[in-house]
């Protein structure tokens, strides 16, 4: 159900980084975004087909403080709709109180992010699968040079605790639109996520930058990609 070249690029990510190995037990984290939705299609997808044997379990958590917040009904039934369509069952949890000093976009994310640990050893899984694409990794370098001054990005798969967990990011070959592209093809829809914090302004505005320059200089997306791979160590200061 994917194009060809969608397919063949995740497989690579794949192949690349030995992103899955027989016997992995794999969380895999759903937002109820597009993203995330496509990567758990794919997960269960290719669990059927591919030559290593793999367990997988879907969670989702759930924000309600924000729906709460925001006066809107918690979407829960769509996320679990549109679960129903990828082929796995998700597990739903209420995210960790957030108090109401702590509320910012980085403290919800840290929490949640122990919470899917926690899941990951509550469930034995050795890894978990996040629906992070090649935009957000761009983005995401370019943020931490203009923000934090520093040349990183969120690599494709990650080793914590002495390697008792992964994070892997089977994505993070393809761009926003191959995913969109992708669930239209399954039929996915994304589930709005109505944060209050929505909207991260850094990540934002380099999201602007980076369309401005691949609309100006053809091929740009490609090689700022590629110098991921290619840091030439004795020319940095
Ligand atoms: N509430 C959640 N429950 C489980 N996993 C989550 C949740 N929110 C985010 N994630 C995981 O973290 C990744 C990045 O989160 P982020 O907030 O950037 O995603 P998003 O843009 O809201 O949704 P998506 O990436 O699924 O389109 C998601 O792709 C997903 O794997």
């Amino acid at each position: 159900m994917l194009s060809s070249r969608t397919n063949k690029r995740i497989g690579q990510a794949m192949h690349d980084y030995s992103m899955l190995s027989d016997g992995d037990q794999v969380l895999v984290a759903v937002s109820g975004g597009i993203d995330s939705l496509v990567l758990a299609w794919l997960l269960n997808h290719w669990q059927k087909k591919a030559p290593v044997k793999y367990g997988l379990r879907a969670v989702h958590i759930d924000m309600d403080v924000w729906n709460q917040e925001m006066n809107v009904p918690n979407p829960l039934s769509q996320v679990r709709e549109q679960m129903r369509l990828t082929g796995l069952s998700v597990y739903i949890e209420k995210s960790l109180p957030l108090g109401v000093e702590e509320r910012s976009c980085f403290t919800c994310s840290k929490l949640r992010r122990k919470q899917l640990f926690d899941l990951a050893s509550r469930f034995k899984c050795n890894k978990i699968a996040f629906g992070h694409h090649k935009d957000d990794l761009l983005e995401t370098l370019f943020i931490n040079m203009f923000y934090s001054g520093n040349i990183s990005t969120m690599v494709p798969v990650q080793e914590l605790f002495s390697g008792r967990l992964s994070l892997i990011r089977p994505l993070a070959y393809i761009d926003k639109r191959e995913v969109e592209e992708a669930a239209g093809r399954i039929g996915l829809t994304a589930v709005s996520n109505l944060c209050p914090l929505a909207g991260d302004t850094r990540r934002e505005k380099v999201q602007k930058m980076l369309q401005d320059i691949y609309g100006q200089i053809p091929g740009a997306k490609a090689s700022l990609f590629a110098s991921m791979k290619n840091v030439r160590e004795g020319y940095m200061l």
